[in-house]
């Protein structure tokens, strides 16, 4: 019924490869690892998918994660998520993973990079998926924790392209993390950030001049401040937005209140991404999906909306 959905190429650049993680190989995982799990069977996990915010779904986000141990492990990830692109038409995606949900809980640095980048490149070659991974920093931890983690990726550097800033918004704004952000960018990287999920456009505003990101990840609060607008209109700044995301967090009641096609239609260059799928009930093209059934999105729409993300990408 949706064929005309899942057959548009698109790019996704908004996706956490451990929230790609579904049930079944957080169960299959935790038993090659030897991992006790609070749940006793899928459906009981699956069943815990509900959440009033950001800070709920993270607490079992990162619990999930933990049974992630091996090189072997995150390339199973990484590959599983892009055999459901392939399916779904993504020809190209710009993965994030959060080096600290690993490295704070004993894994050693490289062994989460080696297995995701092995993952993509095999991607590249036997999928003809094209990819640039980006380095994430937790917000809520310390900035002297993201320096600590900028530094132990270095000798990594041809395997992403770009940092990032996710975790909980609220109460850690892009400022704490200035500095670490303009090492990143003497050193050649590009920058993105999550900003206006949960927190204020003030926060945008934040990631644009003190980050100088080139793209905002969610960005849907940045609707509350005319003058922001405009500036994303002028500049052609991507936000990359989540609409599954966004209604399951309850950053909106509704998918009917989303404001995704009002952004598009006011000339900000607005993209549809999957944020953590396999917490949110779909991919990107189960995304365009929903805002096809909840906002009557057009065809034409739908096709501006992927264009904008084959536009927006930043790896090469
Ligand atoms: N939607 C989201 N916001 C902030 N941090 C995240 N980490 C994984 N998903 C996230
Ligand atoms: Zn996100």
């Amino acid at each position: 019924m949706y064929d005309w959905l899942n057959a548009l190429p698109k790019a996704e650049l908004h996706l956490h490869l451990e929230g790609s993680l579904e049930p079944e190989l957080l169960f299959a995982l935790a038993e090659r690892n030897k991992v006790a799990l609070p749940w006793p069977d899928v459906d009981t996990l699956r069943s815990a998918y509900a959440f009033n915010n950001l800070q709920e779904f993270l607490d079992l986000y990162y619990r999930g994660a933990d049974v992630l141990r091996t090189e072997q492990d995150f390339y199973d990830l990484t590959w599983a998520y892009l055999q459901r692109c392939k399916a779904q038409n993504v020809i190209h995606t710009e993965p994030f993973y959060d080096p600290q949900t690993h490295t704070e809980r004993g894994i050693p640095f490289e062994v989460a990079l080696q297995g995701i980048d092995a993952a993509l490149r095999d991607g590249r070659e036997q999928l003809g998926i094209t990819s640039g991974l980006i380095l994430s920093f937790l917000r809520h931890l310390p900035e002297e924790e993201a320096f600590k983690t900028f530094e132990q990726a270095l000798p990594y550097r041809d395997a992403f392209f770009a940092v990032g800033l996710d975790s909980s918004e609220l109460g850690h704004p892009p400022s704490k993390f200035e500095r670490v952000f303009q090492r990143a960018r003497e050193e050649g990287f590009l920058a993105v950030a999550h900003a206006g999920e949960e927190g204020p456009p003030e926060y945008i505003w934040e990631a644009l001049d003190l980050l100088k990101v080139n793209r905002i990840d969610h960005g849907v609060r940045a609707a509350e401040d005319p003058r922001l607008i405009e500036r994303l209109v002028e500049e052609q700044i991507p936000l990359t937005v989540c609409p599954l995301s966004n209604t399951k967090l309850c950053v909106f009641d509704d998918m009917s209140q989303h404001n995704i096609l009002e952004l598009l239609e006011r000339g900000v260059k607005v993209t549809v991404n999957s944020d953590d799928p396999a917490y949110f009930g779909g991919y990107v093209t189960e995304n365009f999906m929903a805002l096809h059934e909840a906002l009557q999105m057009t065809r034409e729409q739908a096709e501006r909306l992927a264009r904008n993300s084959l536009e927006a990408r930043l790896a090469r």
